[in-house]
């Protein structure tokens, strides 16, 4: 479980989070959206302690992430696709990750094989393509088999194949009991993969509910719709096109 209270993460004058409370819970797969620059990564940074909150707090499981006694089998973590040294291999990258919690190397191949990645094993993280680095990074997270999991952009650079790979397995993640937090700016994606939905604009909370909810509740026909109206005081860069909510 994820809690994030009264946080707030300032950068001198540049307030990236304001005053931001949700909770993502087990069992369900909450969908963490808002336009660019809204503070969706800043937070998900706090969470897992890469940014010092400058005031409240965000805990997994009731602890701040430096107080996890073993931060990989609590919560595994996908922010940066590209952050694997490019000369290491898929195989060494995850072994060096495991060998820090002492995970054996069958776990290391369980996760190769579960996204995809076994024939790829041996081959060095830096010619990988965008949505083979992806894989890595979600082969990453799940090494630890851990009860959270918090994936900024998951299906970015994925063929469809690997889109509906990453649906299925969220799904899959949630129905074990497991809290997954994912950011994504594909909304028709988030609508089928997401049980609920947390939309922010500006570091401050604008819905938090299940993806129907805040579809009936703003009277749209579909998650997009009700994302760009929530949505249409809090975009700091919008074009013509899609100025107006998109019509
Ligand atoms: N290290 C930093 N130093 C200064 N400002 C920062 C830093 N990191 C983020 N910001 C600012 O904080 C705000 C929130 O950025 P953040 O990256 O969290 O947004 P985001 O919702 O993840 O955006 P995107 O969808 O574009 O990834 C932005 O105004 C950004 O410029």
């Amino acid at each position: 479980m994820i809690e994030v209270e009264a946080l707030t993460k300032r950068y001198g004058s540049t307030t990236a989070v304001d005053g931001l409370t949700f909770t993502a819970r087990p069992g369900t797969v909450t969908g963490f959206l808002g336009p660019n620059g809204a503070g969706k990564s800043t937070t998900m940074r706090v969470v897992v302690g890469l940014e010092r909150a400058t005031s409240g707090r965000a805990t997994v499981d009731g602890r701040r992430f430096a107080d996890l006694p073993a931060p990989l089998h609590a919560v595994g973590i996908m922010l940066d696709a590209r952050s694997v040294h490019p000369g290491r291999t898929a195989y060494a990258h995850l072994l060096a990750m495991a060998q820090t919690h002492g995970i054996g190397k069958a776990r290391v191949r369980e996760v190769l094989a579960q996204t995809g990645l076994e024939s790829a094993a041996r081959r060095r993280a830096g010619t990988f393509s965008l949505g083979m680095g992806q894989r890595l990074g979600i082969a990453g997270a799940l090494l630890g088999d851990p009860a959270t999991l918090i994936l900024d952009e998951p299906v970015n650079g994925l063929d469809p194949d690997g889109v509906l790979w990453v649906r299925r397995l969220v799904r899959e993640l949630a129905a074990e009991g497991r809290t997954v937090l994912l950011s994504s700016h594909l909304m028709h994606e988030l609508a089928l993969c997401a049980d609920r939905v947390v939309i922010i604009g500006r570091g401050r909370l604008l819905a938090d509910a299940p993806v129907q909810e805040i579809v009936d509740r703003t009277g749209s026909g579909s998650l997009e719709e009700a994302y760009l109206q929530l949505t249409s005081d809090a975009v700091e860069y919008r074009t013509d096109a899609t100025a107006g909510g998109g019509r």
